[in-house]
């Protein structure tokens, strides 16, 4: 406070923390007087490096002055005039304030951009921004697939599975899914270390956490809104409108991802939410009764009288093994309860196969985001309308330099001095020039034949009943080292032991049957009366799974379309143009922000600063606990939480 008892104006030179771009001048951060809260001066920025569009913001690499380190930014804009903090970021910041794993990203702080505001060109309305500071990543997998300079080996491969499934068991354990998981939500750092990020879906689920004794995902216990995760990483179930989903969704989504890492684009791009039901069954083939009995009881239902036979085996065959099939087809077992969690997913067979997962990931230094693809598509073209054209017949063509895909962004750089994170000198990509003919080989299956001993004549698992999930306690081998009890061989073959995985978190629920809870689903270890469909099945007397007399399991399919309004089919076009070609269909599956008042700066302190409520394991900030405070486009917003 000033003498005369007004506030002083934050001084500009108090704090110099972060800034947008590269560290040049004194950038202008400094501390509100009022709330203590740090901000930074945009206006005064004028060189921003842009990582990431957002749905509801956009991320941007900055500079931590004090320590040099490089952290991500990722805005969260407040309209001046509603005063409203956006749902998504709210949760998001709850969650990840929450967990603590090698593999999630870390969120070390949150910083308010205290300048009057700016004004949003598409909605002429008053904008301020909050900013969520994280660890800078040097790429996502979404930029690293599409980067035609990267060549992921299949034990790469394998590690960055067995690292996408020990942060995943690590939220399931701690009683959240993801509901977002895709490529641009997991973050690779310098170290090769994955980091799944994006919470801004994730939700507290109801019920016990997954263990090995009984397949399936957890969290079956409520309703949640279906209407999450990006069209192209929808489960099935999804898809077909069951509410009472699990975490085995954000398994599905891994099934994508870890088939993408092989044709280097989404694998399942439907058009709609209908077409992508038909894009699914033409993968998987449509579920039998005895494939997926509960289907038959979603309100989608129609969309299983379809008869598509399953093509995995075509499709990928090429790139894998019977084993990696086998694991592909678990991770996309259509009905949940036969899909392996993300504890089991680590036990598979395919993981100790040859070649074995490696036990660092290296990739070259050039940084490889989603908002990077564009470019790639251009190099790529640019190189391709460079390519020496074939001779006509009986002439020859003299021969130029080979078009070689040239880096724009400084590659194998040294660590610097003043370089708090350095980089690891890792794959000299000088020596492998990214041709053309690189690009072939990319996407050639043999390339991942090469140098590693890989070889399809590895002896296929043995045959399993199934619809058993292999890799419970339940139906291991007594023999099987890979009962997760025990670590294995004790030698760097054993991939278990090969990679390091962070193990402290969870080893309280690793192979501790817990007690089926009210909620739990299925009752009972009788795999196979589980999915029998009778009139005497108590699922069917379950009020969650009326009987098909009931009206809403009867619409037709037209009815089920016109529940699309529902769906929100935002374009994902951000107002600076397409989020990246070739994604036009990548729908935004979030619906209408729901916010909450922000107005005074004392309750900007509250978002940042309060504690959770840690009673019962609930996550709900008291804010968000009002009903009348949301506003309900509709029902599926009150399930949100
Ligand atoms: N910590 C980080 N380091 C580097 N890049 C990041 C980081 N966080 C996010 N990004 C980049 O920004 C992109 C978008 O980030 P994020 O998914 O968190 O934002 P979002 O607004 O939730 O996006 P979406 O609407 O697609 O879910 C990511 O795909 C990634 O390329």
């Amino acid at each position: 406070m000033s003498n005369n008892g007004s506030p002083a104006a934050p001084s500009k030179t108090e704090f110099n923390k972060y800034k947008i771009g590269k560290v040049k001048s004194t950038p202008a951060i400094q501390r509100d007087l009022k709330t203590n809260l740090t901000f930074i001066e945009l206006k005064r920025v004028v060189r921003r490096r842009k990582l990431g569009q957002g749905t509801f913001g956009e991320v941007y690499k900055g500079i931590h002055l004090e320590t040099q380190r490089q952290v991500a930014m990722k805005k969260i804009i407040v309209s001046v005039e509603k005063d409203l903090f956006p749902i998504t970021a709210q949760r998001e910041i709850t969650i990840l304030k929450r967990l603590n794993h090698k593999n999630i990203i870390k969120l070390i702080e949150m910083v308010y951009d205290h300048s009057p505001g700016t004004i949003n060109s598409t909605s002429n309305n008053l904008h301020k921004s909050f900013y969520m500071i994280l660890p800078y990543m040097v790429a996502d997998l979404s930029g690293v697939l599409h980067n035609p300079r990267i060549n992921l080996e299949m034990c790469d491969i394998k590690n960055m599975m067995l690292q996408i499934f020990e942060g995943l068991n690590y939220i399931h354990c701690a009683k959240f899914m993801h509901r977002d998981i895709k490529t641009a939500n997991i973050l690779i750092d310098h170290n090769g270390v994955l980091k799944l990020a994006d919470f801004g879906l994730a939700r507290l689920y109801y019920g016990c956490p997954p263990n090995l004794k009984y397949p399936g995902g957890a969290g079956s216990g409520a309703k949640y809104t279906s209407v999450v995760v990006t069209r192209w990483y929808r489960a099935p179930e999804l898809v077909l409108g069951d509410k009472h989903y699990t975490t085995a969704v954000d398994v599905w989504g891994v099934g994508c991802v870890f088939a993408e890492c092989f044709e280097k684009k989404p694998i399942l791009q439907g058009k709609t939410d209908i077409d992508q039901g038909h894009v699914i069954f033409k993968l998987l083939g449509t579920p039998t009764e005895e494939d997926w009995a509960m289907a038959q009881h979603l309100p989608g239902a129609e969309l299983t009288k379809t008869s598509y036979k399953s093509t995995i085996k075509e499709r990928f065959g090429k790139y894998l093994t019977e084993t990696g099939l086998d694991f592909l087809r678990q991770l996309l077992a259509l009905d949940p309860y036969k899909r392996l969690t993300a504890m089991s997913a680590k036990h598979h067979p395919w993981f100790t196969e040859e070649p074995l997962p490696s036990v660092k990931i290296t990739l070259p230094t050039e940084e490889s985001h989603e908002a990077d693809i564009k470019r790639y598509k251009e190099e790529m073209h640019q190189s391709l309308s460079q390519r020496v054209p074939t001779a006509p017949r009986g002439h020859t063509v003299e021969k130029g330099e080979s078009p070689v895909l040239k880096p724009r962004v400084a590659i194998p750089r040294g660590p610097k001095k003043d370089d708090a994170i350095p980089i690891a000198p890792l794959r000299d990509i000088s020596s492998r020039p990214p041709s053309s003919n690189s690009r072939d080989q990319h996407q050639n299956p043999r390339s991942y034949h090469s140098n590693n001993g890989y070889s399809k004549t590895v002896a296929p698992p043995s045959a399993t009943p199934v619809g058993i999930n292999r890799y419970g306690t339940n139906n291991i081998p007594r023999n099987n080292r890979f009962d997760g009890s025990h670590a294995g061989p004790n030698n760097n073959r054993n991939p278990i032991n090969r990679f390091q995985p962070e193990t402290n978190v969870n080893s309280k629920y690793t192979n501790t049957p817990l007690p089926l809870g009210p909620q739990s689903r299925y009752q009972g270890t009788s795999t196979d009366s589980r999915y029998k469909s009778s009139a005497n099945d108590s699922r069917y007397h379950n009020p969650r799974y009326p009987n098909k007399s009931d009206t809403s399991f009867n619409k037709p399919v037209q009815n089920y379309s016109r529940q699309e309004p529902h769906v929100i089919s935002r374009n994902y076009n951000p107002p600076n143009g397409p989020r990246n070609a070739g994604f036009n269909h990548h729908q935004d599956p979030r619906p209408p922000q729901t916010q909450f008042p922000v107005s005074s700066s004392q309750n900007q302190n509250q978002i940042l600063n309060k504690p959770l409520d840690n009673k019962n394991g609930s996550l709900k900030d008291e804010r968000a606990k009002p009903d009348d405070q949301r506003s309900h486009d509709n029902n599926d917003i009150a399930d949100l939480y």
